[in-house]
């Protein structure tokens, strides 16, 4: 390792351990050397004046070696990005013919960029080939060795600290996000932490429980407890045993269940439907929710629930992170034998600079299917991949800057999330809504603008989809044998719910 790079990142380091303030951080989005995606480099929170070209600031990653930029298409001349002290940053352009973007308009002479474009994440494009996001960070990096939440900023680093604390304890943990944030990637890092990791973890969608049949599925039954009972039921407490119960979409919990759930989760005991004695449960939950359950929802139960609450940050509030997770799914269609694919560092440009209403999930369907449509040919353009909005939205607190078209981040969100009503709503919609957001329930509700339970009540009415639980397992089988352990795309080819669908293989066996 070059001695120099080493002790230049390592006194910078230094430089900010314990300090408050923000840091003026530029995390590597794209980059020709894909390996370098998610390096990052950190100016002092007092330097005011931060030269970037070829060589410098140095991007590495902890434990990592530090190098410059590198990529010749990259000028020698710096580009100066200025600080002043209302955290106003100016880029000064160098005289070379290096194109440089800035949040996706080409930038000719300078720009001032405010405090708040800058907390947003502003995404520069360097020579063509290079995307950094440049953001504010208030904590030093630190080695994120999760295979499976990643993410580089400072908000996925809280969050696996969060899951660190909440692991080592048997309080119930409550996670709190938007939908397609990662609640249930969280759930499972938690039970996989804990000292429990051994015993199961059962996942339910309280969504998905009808009223009359949610006491004996969660709480179990025992033979002719009720009209239809013809065998006992164990129940989600039971099969979860000493493990835990993840308690997905908890706001939608049928509300004859809910005083049952309280008692377990303040006493430790239920009474299974018609049992004469209470069974003791050893089962911690985890519950997770998208919704505000302030108003209307059952406030004991909440609170029970509340005893270690973890919010996971939507994907626009850590657009550092957007890179990283693009190289992601890019390796995991390769890794599951699909033909490589190129995508444009135009259209990954615009991917890092929208506000993915539907989070990383949304994310990952839009980068499949650009990669589809590039095997064969050019990938599309961002606007016909995501043509809910016109173009991504663009900063509109930016001084010294002609504003720019596009969509408000919050019109973005709004149109997306507008109310449906069930009867605007055929059968072809609920479909297109599905196929599109990978037969994602609440991320297919969230696009048709309906809440989950009526888009699960649109899918029971629908004629040609199935629950996973009603497919033939030689048709699972022959599904699984085709797709590997791409769960989307099983669930593509097979017309149902892609999480229903995970569980169920899991259940019969056919998924690790
Ligand atoms: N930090 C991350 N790193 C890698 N993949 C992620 C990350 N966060 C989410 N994902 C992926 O995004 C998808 C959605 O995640 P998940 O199902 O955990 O979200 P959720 O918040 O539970 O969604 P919902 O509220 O709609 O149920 C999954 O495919 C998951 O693997």
């Amino acid at each position: 390792m070059d001695q120099d790079a080493e002790h230049t990142l390592t006194s910078l380091l230094s430089s900010l351990t314990g300090s408050a303030q923000r840091m003026l951080t530029f995390t590597v989005l794209w980059h020709p050397e894909l390996a370098r995606v998610g390096e990052q480099a950190f100016a002092s929170p007092g330097s005011r004046q931060i030269a970037l070209n070829r060589f410098a600031p140095l991007f590495g990653r902890p434990g990592g070696t530090p190098l410059g930029l590198g990529d010749r298409r990259i000028a020698r001349d710096p580009v100066m990005l200025l600080r002043d002290a209302a955290d106003q940053v100016t880029i000064v352009t160098p005289q070379s013919r290096m194109s440089i973007g800035v949040d996706g308009e080409t930038l000719a002479g300078g720009a001032t960029l405010s405090m708040a474009a800058v907390e947003r994440g502003v995404v520069l494009a360097l020579g063509g080939c290079v995307l950094l996001c440049m953001h504010w960070s208030d904590q030093l990096p630190r080695l994120n060795s999760s295979k499976t939440l990643l993410g580089v900023s400072g908000a996925v680093l809280r969050l696996h600290e969060s899951i660190r604390q909440a692991a080592g304890t048997l309080l119930p943990v409550l996670l709190l996000g938007e939908t397609g944030t990662g609640k249930e990637l969280v759930a499972q890092a938690i039970h996989a932490g804990s000292p429990r990791r051994d015993r199961p973890l059962v996942a339910v969608n309280m969504a998905t429980l009808s009223e009359t049949l949610a006491a004996a599925d969660m709480f179990g039954a025992v033979k002719g407890a009720y009209t239809g009972a013809d065998s006992a039921r164990r129940g989600w407490f039971a099969e979860a045993g000493d493990g835990s119960l993840f308690l997905d979409e908890i706001g939608d919990t049928p509300g004859t269940v809910q005083p049952m759930l309280l008692r377990v989760l303040e006493t430790g005991t239920y009474r299974p439907l018609g049992a004469a004695a209470d069974v003791r449960s050893g089962a911690r939950v985890i519950a997770a929710t998208d919704q505000d359950l302030g108003h209307g929802y059952n406030q004991a139960l909440l609170r029970r629930l509340e005893g270690f609450v973890i919010h996971l940050p939507p994907l626009r509030a850590r657009r550092e992170d957007i890179g990283l997770l693009i190289r992601h799914f890019i390796m995991q269609w390769e890794n599951a034998g699909n033909a490589p694919a190129e995508l444009p560092t135009t259209l990954i440009d615009a991917l890092c600079r929208y506000d993915w209403p539907g989070n990383v999930r949304q994310l990952a369907m839009v980068v499949r299917r650009a990669l589809i449509a590039a095997v064969d040919g050019p990938a599309p353009a961002f606007e016909v991949l995501v043509p809910e909005v016109e173009q991504p939205p663009q900063p509109s607190n930016v001084a010294g800057r002609l504003p720019v078209g596009g969509v408000a981040p919050d019109d973005a969100v709004r149109k997306v999330t507008r109310r449906a009503k069930l009867s605007e709503l055929d059968h072809d919609a609920v479909l297109a809504a599905l196929e599109d957001n990978g037969w994602q329930v609440g991320a297919a509700a969230l696009a048709l603008g309906v809440s989950r339970p009526s888009m699960y009540k649109l899918i029971d009415d629908h004629p040609d989809i199935r629950p996973a639980v009603a497919i033939p397992l030689a048709e699972l089988q022959s599904a699984v044998g085709a797709c590997g352990d791409d769960v989307v795309l099983c669930a593509q080819m097979l017309k149902t719910p892609s999480e229903a669908l995970r569980r169920h293989l899991r259940g019969v066996g056919l998924l690790a």
